[in-house]
């Protein structure tokens, strides 16, 4: 891990397996003469839950998407397990877009499709054109979608059309998508910006307890420091493309949050000033969203 300036601390992963499952080494990312993301050097282990974070503009999307190579680097490396994520083509590359499952802030749901015809489209990669074009999914597929909404306490609405949801339970259901993929990582690109703070809190509730129930590693984009400390085991923050923090959430204090958010810290410090502030500082218990009724969507 890094320990450049005085904001590096070492994270302490929550997680007792050690093994380093992402390895990024002086990873840039260049558009033209913009340089969106600058020499990045880190490691992720296996099973951490990471926050991004940074002001508009900072680098944070595109650090995720390199990962799933929505992006590709222009210079540097990512390994996952010692092999060169930026060098896949073809079948290996589908493979390993499908072990790192992303969830974005606008969703990304087909909205005249049900709920569960959405959910089991995270089962593509196992599936050839036409059976996939056909919806041809298998009874054990279909029983594995319900139980992915389930744990997302969205069952209920498996039948419905989805353009018939609010932007929480889509959320949701966007991650029943990720999980029925079976990936190791789950990326999300701003999962909770378009959520009112009810849906934002089930939603990171969710993201918290898929990492700690099922072990998958969580790099998730947020724009409030709050959430990123009541959520994450380690809490990465980026200033014009550079990773100025990297520590636990514990450790990230008022000197590196003006490092990071510039003349933006004393807002990103006003918890409730956005749509995206939970409140609080203490991590939720690692449960799932309680099914139906209760959940506000
Ligand atoms: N496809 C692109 N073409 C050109 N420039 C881009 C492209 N994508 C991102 N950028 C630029 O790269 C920089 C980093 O953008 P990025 O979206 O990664 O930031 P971000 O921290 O995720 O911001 P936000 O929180 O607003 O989404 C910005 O200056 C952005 O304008």
């Amino acid at each position: 891990m890094g320990t450049r300036g005085s904001v590096f601390v070492e994270a302490e992963p929550s997680n007792p397996r050690e093994d380093v499952m992402l390895e990024f080494k002086a990873l840039t990312k260049r558009f033209n003469d913009k340089v969106a993301v600058e020499d990045v050097s880190l490691t992720i282990p296996q099973g951490q839950m990471v926050g991004i974070i940074g002001r508009s503009g900072a680098g944070k999307s595109t650090l995720l998407r390199m990962i799933n190579r929505l992006a590709d680097p222009s210079g540097g490396e990512l390994l996952h397990k010692g092999v060169d994520v930026a060098k896949l083509k073809g079948a290996e590359l589908r493979a390993w877009r499908s072990n790192c499952a992303m969830v974005f802030q606008q969703f990304n749901l087909v909205g005249r499709l049900n709920v569960i015809t959405n959910v089991m489209t995270g089962r593509l990669h196992e599936h050839g054109f036409l059976s996939a074009m056909l919806q041809m999914f298998s009874a054990q597929e279909r029983a594995f979608a319900i139980r992915a909404l389930d744990r997302l306490g969205m069952a209920h609405t498996a039948l419905q059309q989805t353009d018939t949801l609010s932007g929480g339970q889509m959320q949701r259901v966007a991650i029943a998508r990720a999980l029925v993929q079976e990936p190791e990582i789950l990326l999300a690109d701003e999962p909770i910006a378009s959520l009112d703070p009810l849906n934002a809190k089930l939603v990171m509730d969710a993201l918290r307890a898929i990492n700690t129930e099922d072990g998958l590693t969580v790099i998730c984009n947020l724009h409030t420091l709050d959430t990123a400390r009541a959520y994450c085991d380690r809490i990465i923050g980026m200033q014009a493309g550079r990773v100025v923090f990297d520590g636990a959430a514990h450790e990230l204090t008022d000197a590196a949050a003006r490092e990071i958010y510039g003349a933006e810290a004393g807002e990103a410090f006003q918890e409730g000033l956005t749509s995206t502030s939970l409140g609080g500082h203490t991590r939720p218990a690692p449960t799932m969203p309680q099914p139906a009724r209760a959940a506000v969507g």
